[in-house]
């Protein structure tokens, strides 16, 4: 169950279990396996992800999470099943997941800095067009990029060197570049880091916006972020899953409370996640 305000919530809001229905898109991991040197950080990891559902990854340092992100964009070599809306993901070249609409962002937001607001995402856009439709463009903003700069709340900005920008308004940037190359599902890691509490909030209603439409996943150290903005909640912990539901069903999970922080901590995170 969400934690949303109900004053707040509006009917495209993503919700717990996403849209699960005809015509819903969705990710599929299956047995999730990966292995660094004979070490596994991921070990059969199942997920299932339906538009809609603003999943939140959990989990102690080390756990996994930003490994899971990885395996199913293609960057680091993974055993088990990645099912996007039928296409299978795993094996395939990391160009060709990103092509097929799984867009990520890293800790460290990577948008050109010398280039516009405007240029980045016209950039991104592009990257998965012919050079004969890029030949063809009409001048002037697209709808669809004037679209995306009105969500990541950046119009006013596009003309504005990206350098320049706040570090959160960076993130917001990284994320319409994924929307204008027509990403619908979302990996983000830790897109809140470092984010004053204004800029927090303005992205967790980002990923509102988004993410009624979409499938996204965020890997978050932020409780109370989590606590706000998730739909859904999956614990990672020594690669595994052990819990997943709801913000209330996962914080009052004993293996949660145990394995997140160690059971002498157990009743400090109880408080901090905000359980009884
Ligand atoms: N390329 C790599 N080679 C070897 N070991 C790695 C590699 N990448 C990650 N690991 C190890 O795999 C485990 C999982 O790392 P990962 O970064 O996925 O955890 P995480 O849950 O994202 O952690 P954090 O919250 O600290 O970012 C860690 O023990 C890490 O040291």
């Amino acid at each position: 169950m969400s934690t949303h305000t109900p004053s707040t919530r509006t009917e495209r809001d993503p919700l717990f279990g996403g849209n699960a229905g005809m015509g819903s898109e969705y990710l599929e991991v299956r047995g999730l396996s990966v292995t660094f040197d004979g070490f596994k950080a991921v070990q059969d990891v199942d997920l299932t992800l339906l538009q809609g559902d603003l999943r939140f990854l959990i989990g102690p340092n080390g756990a996994g999470k930003t490994t899971v992100i990885d395996a199913i964009t293609g960057l680091v070599p993974a055993t088990g099943k990645v099912n996007k809306s039928g296409t299978q993901l795993l094996g395939r070249k990391t160009h060709q997941i990103a092509r097929s609409g799984v867009g990520r962002t890293f800790q460290t937001a990577s948008v050109f800095e010398e280039l516009t607001v405007l240029q980045n995402l016209d950039i991104a856009a592009g990257a998965g067009r012919s050079p004969w439709t890029m030949l063809r463009r009409r001048p002037g903003v697209e709808p669809r990029i004037a679209e995306v700069l009105d969500t990541i709340g950046l119009a006013s900005l596009a003309e504005v060197r990206a350098g320049i920008l706040a570090h959160g308004q960076k993130q917001w940037l990284e994320i319409g570049m994924l929307l204008v190359g027509n990403a619908d599902v979302l990996l983000l890691d830790e897109p809140v880091a470092g984010m004053s509490k204004e800029e927090r909030e303005q992205t967790g209603q980002l990923l509102r916006r988004i993410g009624a439409e979409r499938t996204v996943v965020v890997v978050e150290h932020d409780m109370d972020f989590m606590r706000q903005f998730a739909t859904s909640v999956t614990v990672l912990a020594r690669g595994r899953v052990i819990a997943e539901g709801s913000v209330a069903e996962v914080q009052a999970d004993p293996r949660v409370q145990e394995v997140y922080l160690g059971t002498t901590a157990a009743a400090e995170y109880t408080a901090e996640i905000g359980g009884a």
